[in-house]
């Protein structure tokens, strides 16, 4: 569905992406993930047609040019503009007018997509007045007035509350169930384990590209989690072993090579300085473990 060979696209002497090569198939849930400035608004404005790649090749629903096959491809932009001042209905049927679609199946779709992401109460509210993740799910929903059979959405949920945000992917996936293929970027780590593949994007390039549980596996490492009253644990620990320590939460994340060895080490460096453990325990790896050694490699 979507092909990317070695595509590169260069701002003057800005490479914003460097050599990505992706292959999507028909009916994923595709996440593209990393950092602002990684490169992710970049792949997507190359992907919908609106840039034009350096050198490399691509192909979007079997076309090398996506405008032509513009009117399978939905679209909802990093910053969608609503017409504040249109309701939510008169915000979707502009669209669907923008489509080219008739009257009666602009109404019949407006209806039918307000519905879907739960706006229907909301239709003549004025945009302007729709909370934050009200207007995403609008973006969303007018991205979808032309049935398209891919979806791509840059950065759809930030700056969202936690439980829009999962209301908006329970929508997305819906969507994909009824046979929509998604592309979606997103800074955002429990986003990424909701995909069936994620390409981890980090300073223009594709690092890593698999399934949240085949990237998971391929960690190298052991993860352990501590969590202590502690503030000065980076500097405590820093005569150790241990490859990493991240901040996570209210928690840390100690990366070892051994994990009972390091725990050891860790108890004993901790009970010296009079730091309390509430626990220290090996975790499974999670996404945001994976990324940050994967970052940490290429840097
Ligand atoms: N029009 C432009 N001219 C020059 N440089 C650009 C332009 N657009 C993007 N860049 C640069 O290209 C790099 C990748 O930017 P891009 O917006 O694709 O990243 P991103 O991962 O989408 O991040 P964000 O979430 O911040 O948008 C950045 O260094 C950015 O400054």
């Amino acid at each position: 569905m979507i092909v990317f060979d070695s595509i590169v696209k260069s701002y003057g002497a800005n490479l914003a992406v460097d050599k990505v090569s992706l292959n999507v198939a028909a009916g994923e849930i595709f996440g593209l993930v990393g950092p602002d400035g990684a490169g992710k608004t970049t792949v997507i404005r190359m992907l919908t047609g609106i840039l034009a790649p350096t050198s490399g090749s691509l192909r979007v629903l079997e076309a090398a040019n996506p405008e032509e096959v513009k009117d399978k491809l939905g679209y909802v932009p990093q910053r969608f503009s609503l017409y504040g001042d249109l309701t939510v209905m008169e915000n979707i049927r502009v669209l669907g007018s923008l489509y080219g679609q008739d009257e009666g199946e602009i109404a019949s779709r407006a209806t039918a997509i307000l519905s879907f992401t739960n706006l229907l109460p909301f239709k003549d509210r004025l945009a302007d007045n729709l909370s934050g993740g009200m207007k995403q799910k609008l973006a969303l929903a007018a991205g979808l007035m032309h049935r398209p059979l891919l979806y791509v959405l840059d950065e759809p949920t930030t700056g969202v509350d936690p439980v829009s945000r999962r209301e908006f992917w329970r929508m997305l996936y819906k969507l994909n169930k009824e046979g929509t293929t998604v592309f979606v970027s997103t800074p955002y780590m429990d986003e990424a384990e909701l995909c069936t593949r994620v390409a981890f994007m980090y300073n223009g390039r594709i690092v890593a590209c698999d399934s949240p549980r085949g990237l998971r596996r391929a960690y190298p490492h052991k993860v352990l989690e501590l969590a202590t009253p502690g503030k000065n644990v980076k500097q405590l620990l820093a005569d150790s072993s241990l490859l990493d320590i991240n901040p996570f939460g209210d928690k840390y994340h100690l990366v070892a090579a051994d994990a009972d060895a390091a725990a050891a080490e860790v108890r004993a460096a901790l009970n010296a300085a009079g730091v309390p453990i509430i626990s220290l325990t090996e975790i499974p790896p999670t996404l945001e473990d994976v990324f940050v050694a994967l970052a940490s490699e290429v840097a």
